[in-house]
């Protein structure tokens, strides 16, 4: 195994941490958006070709942070909230923790143009990322800095996910949960084992088991998503109907993402006065060694 470099900032506005065997994480301070997650040199996370890197708009792609509306019902503040557009800060740079593990430490802290324009509550949020050997491991935590109110938002990763062909990857998990599909207002229990995205998406599962699972999501992977204190699960693909509503993806690139979002969705998280809420969300890309038995071969066509 090569020796795990620490962590480097590699810019102002990228940090890197990297846990060596090509397994790295690139954290961009727009939003601490995650551009992305490498599993010994396999992209595992999708980012669009047209996102705009402007500092502006929300990086298209990666996994982002939802705080703290969740779309636009207020539509005085940004869809989907202000963190993804907010520039954060490095709390702690990528330190080599147990087991290699490599962890760095984001924060956001509320400010005044905040407090006018979007959010008037005093609030901090900690963003822990922590790179293992094949996995992810986010937790966020929320600071309620007022003294007398409890305060309710949404609060959400938002995970574009890189499939190599999204027809040969099916998602499980979800059966027997109620689901309110998002373009038809209808709300449905879901039926199904699993389900292939080929068609234009946009559904929240509220209350959903703990675990999904996308099998062949990038091959030789498999992923599992766990998630703690984020009950409901959404998926979203715009597919070739509905492209032109998002902006900076394009029709080509559609096919080989999908969008899911682990989050207080439907019903908000409430944080006490001067309490601290977290919520944690673990990515494992799963070797799928029924598929791939000689994983050194197949990892080396890749
Ligand atoms: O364009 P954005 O603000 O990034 O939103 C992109 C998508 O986010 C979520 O997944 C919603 O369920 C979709 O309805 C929305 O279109």
């Amino acid at each position: 195994m090569e020796k795990a470099e620490l962590g480097v900032v590699t810019s102002s506005e990228v940090v890197v941490l990297n846990r060596g065997n090509s397994t790295t994480c690139t954290v961009n301070l727009h939003g601490a958006t995650i551009v992305s997650w490498k599993v010994f040199n396999i992209e595992q996370l999708f980012v669009s070709t047209e996102s705009r890197f402007d500092n502006l708009f929300p990086i298209r792609g990666g996994i982002s942070i939802i705080y703290t509306q969740f779309g636009f019902d207020n539509i005085f503040m940004p869809n989907n909230g202000f963190a993804r557009t907010s520039h954060w800060s490095v709390e702690e740079h990528p330190t080599v923790i147990r087991d290699g593990d490599v962890k760095a430490v984001f924060v956001l802290k509320s400010d005044l143009v905040m407090r006018e324009n979007y959010w008037p509550f005093d609030f901090v949020l900690k963003f822990i990322v922590v790179l293992q050997e094949q996995s992810l491991n986010l937790k966020l935590s929320i600071y309620n800095g007022e003294r007398d109110m409890p305060v309710k938002c949404n609060i959400a990763f938002m995970n574009y996910l890189r499939l190599t062909r999204s027809e040969n990857c099916a998602i499980s998990g979800l059966k027997d949960f109620n689901c309110l599909d998002r373009i038809s207002k209808k709300i449905v229990c879901e039926t199904r084992d699993s389900f292939n995205v080929d068609h234009w998406i946009d559904n929240v599962y509220h209350m959903a088991g703990r675990d999904i699972h996308l099998s062949n999501s990038v091959l030789p992977f498999s992923m599992k998503i766990s998630r703690w204190n984020l009950p409901d699960v959404g998926f979203w693909n715009p597919w070739t109907d509905a492209v032109h509503l998002a902006t900076c993806l394009c029709e080509e690139e559609v096919k080989q993402m999908i969008v899911v979002v682990n989050g207080s969705i439907l019903s908000p998280c409430v944080v006490p006065p001067l309490s601290w809420y977290s919520v944690n969300q673990l990515m494992e890309a799963i070797y799928d060694r029924e598929i791939y038995s000689d994983r050194s071969a197949s990892l080396s066509i890749l």
